[in-house]
């Protein structure tokens, strides 16, 4: 049976709402990220401090760490980055110190240079030290900031570069992000990871664009796998991984090495979505069986690339606590002539100028050649007449 008519197709809209729903109805994938990697990400847990700060007695101010009233007689000289003991100072003591150096135990205030003389010290031959102080004055006292243990970003802050400074400060390596996993698995007796195509072969065009589509939402993304279109090993890396989401490529049609539908029917999973009214990309699917989730995805490249945008995507940033990456907000007025399909969405690839979409051309279904040069898809609901403005789907 050839044609485009699936049982239970939903609107465009629909599916992309069905799929951030679903995600935010999963429970919370959580992953320690190093700081390095964690910028973007949505905190799962809060964060406190593991020291306090300053975590040790500095001074605020390049000067003399002084105690007790003066004239302080000048004992020694401090840099920061000094470590290990450190002599106390006594009262009517000084030493030369820089701004971040540990003070000496025994340190009532800073008195910087600018307020500071330093003449000879006729008592002991060296030197001393006079001056105002306000006592307490120019020391950053250890834990005034934060106290540790102290709660300093709470599960759901979007971590920016100021959390991964203050993370840092707080002696943290890594951070707890809502970061769901995610399995990709290219199928097809025909597809081929390097070299030229022709005569039968085709080279993985969807493997190449899926991990970056993945990241972009939130995701951690797990080694890309590439099958045959061997129904058991297709199986196996469906419902055998630890993954939060198995995103599959291909076999989501209706041929006779289209076995994805059949094996979640015998794993028993439910289905969300099972066809979207769109074009292209309508044979797509997402499914739930326990907390793991499986998108399939259809094998023409560019009708892949419009499904990841309207299933992966909304699923992805709602497990990691995103807003859908894809989304631009207002509308735009399309150049060109566009025709609308009577019954489904269309999405045509357009580049952004200002307010107005034009049409790149080249988006047939087995195509990404318009998707590489585009911004966006525009998003052309059924029916439509012309003229209005639209909304855009924005691309990665
Ligand atoms: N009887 C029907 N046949 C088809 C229907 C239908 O409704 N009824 N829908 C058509 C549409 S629309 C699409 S889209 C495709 C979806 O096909 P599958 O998801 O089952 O994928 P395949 O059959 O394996 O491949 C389709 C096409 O894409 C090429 N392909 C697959 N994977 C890749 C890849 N990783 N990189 C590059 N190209 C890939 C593959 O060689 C085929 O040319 O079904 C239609 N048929
Ligand atoms: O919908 Mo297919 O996904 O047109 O190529």
């Amino acid at each position: 049976m050839h044609g485009c008519e699936h049982e239970g197709d939903v609107s465009w809209d629909q599916a992309r709402r069905r799929a951030r729903e679903l995600g935010e109805t999963l429970p919370v994938p959580v992953r320690d990220l190093p700081l390095e990697r964690a910028a973007g990400g949505v905190l799962a847990r809060d964060v406190h401090a593991l020291v306090g700060l300053p975590a040790f007695d500095a001074s605020a101010m390049d000067g003399y760490a002084v105690a007790g009233p003066g004239p302080w007689r000048l004992v020694g000289r401090h840099l920061a980055g000094g470590v290990g003991p450190c002599q106390a100072l006594a009262p009517g003591e000084a030493v030369e110190i820089a701004t971040g150096a540990r003070v000496p135990k025994g340190t009532e205030s800073v008195l910087p240079y600018e307020r500071a003389r330093v003449e000879p010290d006729p008592e002991s031959g060296g030197a001393r030290v006079t001056g105002e102080v306000e006592r307490g004055r120019h020391v950053r006292w250890s834990g005034e900031e934060t106290a540790p243990g102290e709660t300093v970003l709470t599960s759901g802050h979007r971590v920016g570069p100021a959390s991964l400074g203050i993370a840092a400060s707080l002696g943290h390596e890594t951070l707890p992000l809502r970061t769901p996993t995610v399995t990709i698995v290219v199928t097809g007796d025909e597809i081929t990871r390097s070299g030229l195509p022709g005569d039968g072969r085709v080279r993985d065009a969807i493997g190449p664009i899926l991990p970056g589509v993945a990241s972009w939402a939130g995701a951690h993304v797990e080694p890309l796998r590439h099958l045959g279109d061997d129904r058991a090993e297709l199986a196996e890396a469906m419902t055998g991984g630890g993954a939060d989401v198995v995103v599959v490529c291909g076999s989501s049609s209706k041929g006779p090495a289209d076995h994805v539908r059949s094996i979640l029917a015998e794993a028993g999973a439910d289905t969300v979505v099972d066809g979207v009214r769109c074009r292209p990309g309508h044979p797509q699917l997402l499914a739930r069986s326990g907390d793991q989730v499986v998108v399939g995805l259809p094998g023409n490249p560019g009708a892949a690339m419009v499904a990841a945008l309207t299933l992966f995507t909304p699923l992805v940033s709602a497990l990691a606590g995103r807003q859908d990456p894809a989304r631009v907000e207002g509308r735009f007025t399309v150049d060109g002539e566009v025709g609308a399909h009577p019954r489904d969405t269309r999405l045509v690839a357009v580049c952004v100028e200002e307010d107005r979409a034009v049409p790149v051309g080249h988006d047939r279904p087995g195509s990404l050649r318009g998707a590489a040069l585009a911004d966006a898809y525009a998003v052309i609901p059924p029916g439509w007449q012309g003229g209005g403005p639209v909304e855009l789907v924005r691309l990665p």
